[in-house]
């Protein structure tokens, strides 16, 4: 048998020590725990999700990493050393936030606002120096917003406006960087998009990156770590893996009626079955997945037993489809679900072929 051996670990850039994170008390209002003995770390060049449903806790612990709020027990460390103990310059020297509330900079061009990036490195007359405009020019590029550095921020899309921010962040050349649900308002291609560009920035700035999502996805596909937010108060941390297969996402997300759909990574509301109504499906590849997919959403069962009924798929658009015994086809998904469902004799291939 061999052992794997442990690696190395590089020193946490970001660490939670002992953190409890919650709302101090204010006049007649006791103070609200909401997150107790939070241990964490994140390590350079990770790519770490915070996910949890809402309300559990996630801005929360956002706010006491970036130090935005104290914590109400233990020791947020940046660089092993104490946060609270940091100037806000030598803070932002080292960490850099990006959050989701739109920035108002009024006409300011693109390379501007990414030069604001800059700031904690500069005396308050301080011009900039070769090495500001460089790492603006670097922040630009490797955020993908080169090409939009002269426009005033203001006329971009959400999207676009989303990476400027990015940019700037980058621009502070921070050893870590924290972004708050950066792929809200995102459509899906532009998601896929702002993942592939902070899982490459994690390797070329070795930075550590830390974001709150709610997109399930993209935290088990692209996280190095997932900091799972329960709402009973604990954050369990781990490889999205090993949190996926002992079922502690699927405890704290999956809600009556959900399961957790383990090869799309994402929770899915299960399909109201009618009991005993199987059929094996025959076919290949992608036809045979959306067959089986039309057949979970009329209500069957997708089986691999023999001896019940047979559906046998061909590749077409739209497909053609049999079901033996008793027989009948069609053409096409629609008329599969109608069938199977009871509600419709399929139409039969020519009248809907022509
Ligand atoms: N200023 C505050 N004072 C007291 N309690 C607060 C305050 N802000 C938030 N809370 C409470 O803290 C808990 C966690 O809220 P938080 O905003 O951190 O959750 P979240 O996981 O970020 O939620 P969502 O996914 O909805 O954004 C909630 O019960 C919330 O009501």
């Amino acid at each position: 048998m061999t052992t794997a051996t442990p690696a190395v670990s590089p020193p946490a850039a970001l660490q939670a020590v002992a953190v409890s994170a919650g709302y101090r008390r204010r006049r007649r209002h006791p103070a609200v725990t909401v997150l107790r003995d939070v241990h964490l770390a994140a390590r350079p060049g990770e790519l770490i999700t915070l996910i949890g449903p809402n309300g559990a806790g996630k801005s929360t612990l956002l706010r006491t990493l970036v130090g935005a709020q104290p914590p109400l027990a233990g020791h947020v460390l940046l660089d092993g050393r104490d946060l609270g103990g940091l100037s806000p310059r030598d803070r932002a020297r080292r960490l850099a936030v990006v959050l989701t509330e739109p920035v108002d900079v009024g006409q300011m061009s693109v390379a501007s606002v990414v030069a604001l990036g800059r700031l904690p490195y500069r005396s308050w007359i301080g011009r900039d120096t070769g090495h500001d405009r460089a790492a603006v020019d670097r922040a630009l590029v490797d955020a993908g917003v080169d090409w939009l550095r002269d426009r005033p921020l203001h006329d971009l899309s959400d999207g676009e406006r989303q990476r400027v921010m990015v940019a700037r962040a980058l621009a502070q050349e921070p050893a870590v960087l924290v972004l708050d649900e950066p792929t809200a308002f995102l459509d899906v291609a532009r998601r896929i998009e702002l993942a592939a560009m902070l899982t490459r920035l994690t390797a070329t700035t070795g930075a550590a990156i830390v974001l709150s999502t709610h997109d399930l996805g993209f935290a088990l596909r692209r996280s190095d770590q997932v900091w799972l937010v329960g709402g009973d108060g604990a954050v369990t941390a781990g490889a999205p893996e090993d949190l996926a297969h002992s079922d502690a996402i699927a405890r704290t997300f999956a809600g009556e009626n959900m399961t957790f759909d383990d090869a799309a990574a994402t929770i899915v509301v299960a399909d109201e079955t009618v009991p005993g109504a199987t059929v094996r499906v025959v076919g290949e590849g992608r036809t045979r997945q959306w067959a089986e997919h039309a057949v979970r959403r009329a209500g069957w069962t997708p089986t691999e037993a023999g001896g019940g009924r047979v559906l046998r798929v061909e590749p077409g658009t739209p497909c053609r489809w049999r079901v033996d015994g008793p027989d009948a086809h069609g053409v096409g998904f629609d008329t599969l679900v109608s069938h199977l469902r009871g509600q419709a004799v399929p139409l039969p291939e020519d009248a809907r072929t022509g």
